[in-house]
């Protein structure tokens, strides 16, 4: 088991949302890839020992490409991702060798060093973090017919980001439980918690977004041309 804190960084979806023909993660924002933007802030975050980076089968080698031009020298493997983000998440963690791991979206390349520290000293006191942020609009659970069927309480409801922190152990158990029961979650923390993980959330920023529609690339666009300028 080495020291540090393990990533899996997740970057083997197809950006359907976003209606591309390249796919999201590889636009470039301010002449870099979105996905060497995402890897540069774990690359140069002292906690972090080793990256996993997951991609298509396709995309391995240019991503090669970049993590030597970029030196990027703590992803020790590139794997081929799955049909869901799970199964992505699933053959990265197969990939670590750390006792805690961070699960994070290749397209969420915002995330602040801070961010990454807290989650982490996070997660050791509670067992298990995810970066979050109070949701701001009113929301309501509505049928297929588009009848509105309650308003829960939105004091009670966060928007959840990445990272995801995890004792790797813990993460791989709860993984194989989810497949071996044919459950699939949206998020790593959904299977953490079946598995009886405790998991805190850790209060992040509006601006760690997924890029995720094409709005969304105004404001990564934006962010990344004022980074540095006081903006956290
Ligand atoms: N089979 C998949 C699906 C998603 N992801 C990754 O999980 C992250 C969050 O997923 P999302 O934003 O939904 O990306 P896509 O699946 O690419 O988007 P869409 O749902 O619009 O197709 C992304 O970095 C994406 O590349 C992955 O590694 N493997
Ligand atoms: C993990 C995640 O980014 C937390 O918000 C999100 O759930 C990923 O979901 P998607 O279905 O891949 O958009």
């Amino acid at each position: 088991m080495s020291n540090g804190v393990g990533v899996v960084i997740v970057a083997a979806g197809r950006g359907t949302r976003m209606g591309t023909v390249e796919s999201k993660q590889y636009l470039l924002l301010q002449g870099k890839p979105i996905i060497v933007h995402t890897l540069e802030v774990f690359q140069q975050h002292e906690l972090i020992s080793e990256i996993v980076l997951v991609t298509g089968k396709e995309d391995i080698e240019r991503c090669r490409e970049w993590i030597q031009l970029y030196k990027l020298d703590k992803v020790k493997a590139i794997v081929p991702g799955g049909s869901e983000r799970q199964h992505s998440v699933h053959k990265g963690l197969l990939k670590l060798t750390t006792q805690w791991v961070m699960v994070h979206d290749g397209v969420r390349p915002f995330v602040q060093p801070n961010e990454i520290e807290a989650c982490y000293e996070r997660a050791k006191q509670i067992g298990a973090s995810v970066l979050a942020v109070p949701v701001k609009d009113t929301i309501k659970q509505v049928d297929n017919e588009g009848k509105v069927l309650s308003t829960p309480d939105r004091r009670s409801l966060w928007a959840i980001q990445t990272p995801q922190t995890f004792r790797l152990s813990e993460l791989l158990d709860a993984y194989a439980a989810a497949e071996r029961d044919g459950f699939l979650g949206t998020d790593d923390s959904s299977l953490a918690e079946r598995a009886g993980i405790p998991v805190s959330v850790v209060e992040g920023s509006y601006r760690n977004i997924k890029i995720t529609t094409p709005d969304d690339l105004d404001f990564a666009e934006f962010t990344e041309r004022n980074r540095g300028e006081g903006q956290s």
